[in-house]
């Protein structure tokens, strides 16, 4: 028996005395200190006197069940953990349950160490909490402190689902920060010193996915020139992220749902079989119950890519955010671009507070990228807000002169190029990697601008 860690202390709760008696020696033979509960009022009761860490409770009981119970813990004690016990005919329960918050499920007559194990990582994360919680806030790459209830919710239930290996699907529309999400996750689990793989599936035609995916040897097929790693194995002990996932063949979607669940892949053009150790996050814009009434997405691949699945609400319904947004895209794009800002021009932020923003965070992104660059002795000049803004804003005299949206497109395009590179001194490789294209789409805009 292992020594107690009396910091840790679980309560178990179930309305049948032998299980909880099982269930307490187990976890204290695992040096664990424990107390029971006949009942959620009685679970209540002892969370009101006492100082516990995680409570473990059946799903189905007599009076107040696990959801209840869970959801009465969650209203007082927010850092609670709950685990739910459950039987094989209450698993959808429980994934409602950990949509309400819970940090897992576990099913009975599992092997108890897969029970153990969720513990561990609860009490490794109870001692870990603040620093998380600081490290994750302070991650310079995206803004997730928000004022708005939703996202919060969805922030929260991301935070719980990184916890544990379950598979998520994100979905919302393009821009929300699906993939910022995603990161936050990676950041947020126990695998975060491993690498995260993200794959844009759309960008590539169904074999070469497969062969993005699953890596292939040498000469495999036409243009298979050397023996490739895939992403899936590039993923080992990381997250694999899997962003336009509505866009994948349902062939594909076959072959990756049995690498999914076997967590065992073959190269192409190889029957060895390879161990892959991988966090699947997936990603979509798509409703993929339309995609499966239409044939196009496999219902099975549907229910084991989304055991949680996390909706992000667009900007336009967390406009409260937009100040804490637009602060923090100022500063980041400043720095980026080297252009310190001391003025913007009356008019600018009363458009960037109420623009409708379709593109989301990052059209809102953009949009701030751009004024930056744009910027004349430190003033963000309101010419540079959408074209859009424009047309409908300023007198009548530029309605009369209304220039097609190519023309207008392109000489903004070309003016913001030109002092893209400027500011970059000509580098082009590092001009394109600001502007998030490629270096031969940046040489291709220079040629059809005339920029050299
Ligand atoms: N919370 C955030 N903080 C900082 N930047 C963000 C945030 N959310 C989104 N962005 C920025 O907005 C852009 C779009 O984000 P992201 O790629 O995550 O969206 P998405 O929902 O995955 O879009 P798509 O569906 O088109 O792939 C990125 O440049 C990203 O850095």
């Amino acid at each position: 028996m292992k020594p107690k860690d009396i910091s840790f202390k679980i309560l178990i709760v179930d309305d049948e005395l032998e299980h909880r008696e099982v269930l307490q020696m187990i976890v204290e033979d695992n040096g664990y200190a424990a107390e029971t509960a006949a009942s959620g009022m009685e679970a209540l009761e002892k969370l009101k006197n006492g100082s516990f860490q995680l409570v473990i409770t059946d799903l189905i009981m007599e009076g107040m069940d696990g959801i209840e119970l869970l959801e009465k813990i969650k209203e007082k004690h927010d850092k609670l953990e709950v685990i739910i016990i459950t039987g094989y005919g209450t698993i959808g329960n429980a994934v409602l349950a950990m949509q309400k918050g819970a940090f897992t499920y576990f099913v009975k007559g599992h092997d108890p160490e897969e029970l153990l194990k969720e513990i561990k990582k609860v009490a490794e994360n109870s001692v870990q909490q603040y620093e998380q919680e600081i490290d994750v806030e302070s991650d310079s790459n995206f803004m997730l402190r928000t004022k708005n209830k939703e996202f919060n919710r969805v922030l929260q239930i991301a935070k719980k689902a990184a916890q544990s290996d379950i598979n998520i699907l994100l979905l919302g529309e393009s821009g929300v920060g699906k993939e910022v999400f995603s990161r936050y996750i990676h950041n947020c689990s126990q695998r975060r010193d491993k690498t995260f793989v993200p794959v844009n599936c759309q960008a590539f035609s169904d074999g070469l996915l497969e062969s993005e995916l699953f890596g292939h040897e040498k000469g495999s097929f036409t243009g298979a020139v050397d023996q490739r790693k895939g992403r899936f194995e590039a993923a080992h002990g990381g997250t694999l992220f899997l962003d336009e996932l509505g866009e994948i063949s349902l062939g594909t979607q076959v072959k990756l749902l049995r690498a999914i669940e076997t967590k065992i892949i073959e190269k192409i053009g190889s029957n060895r079989l390879i161990d892959v150790d991988f966090r699947l996050i997936c990603a979509t814009n798509k409703n993929l119950q339309k995609e499966i009434l239409k044939g196009t997405f496999r219902e099975d691949f549907f229910y084991r890519i989304s055991t949680i699945s996390i909706e992000i609400p667009p900007l336009r319904k967390r406009r409260e955010d937009l100040p804490l947004l637009l602060d923090f895209f100022l500063e980041k794009s400043s720095t980026k671009f080297n252009q310190k800002i001391s003025r913007i021009e009356d008019g600018v932020m009363d458009f960037l507070i109420s623009y409708g923003y379709p593109g989301n965070i990052r059209e809102l992104k953009n949009i701030i990228e751009r004024l930056v660059v744009l910027s004349e002795d430190g003033v963000i000049m309101k010419r540079y807000l959408p074209e859009l803004h424009h047309d409908f804003e300023d007198e009548e005299e530029h309605m009369e002169n209304v220039r097609p949206l190519r023309d207008v497109r392109r000489d903004l395009e070309t003016k913001y190029i030109k002092k893209v590179l400027e500011i970059c001194e000509d580098n082009i490789s590092e001009a394109a990697r600001k502007l998030e294209i490629s270096r031969r789409q940046l040489f291709n805009k220079i040629g059809e601008y005339g920029l050299k």
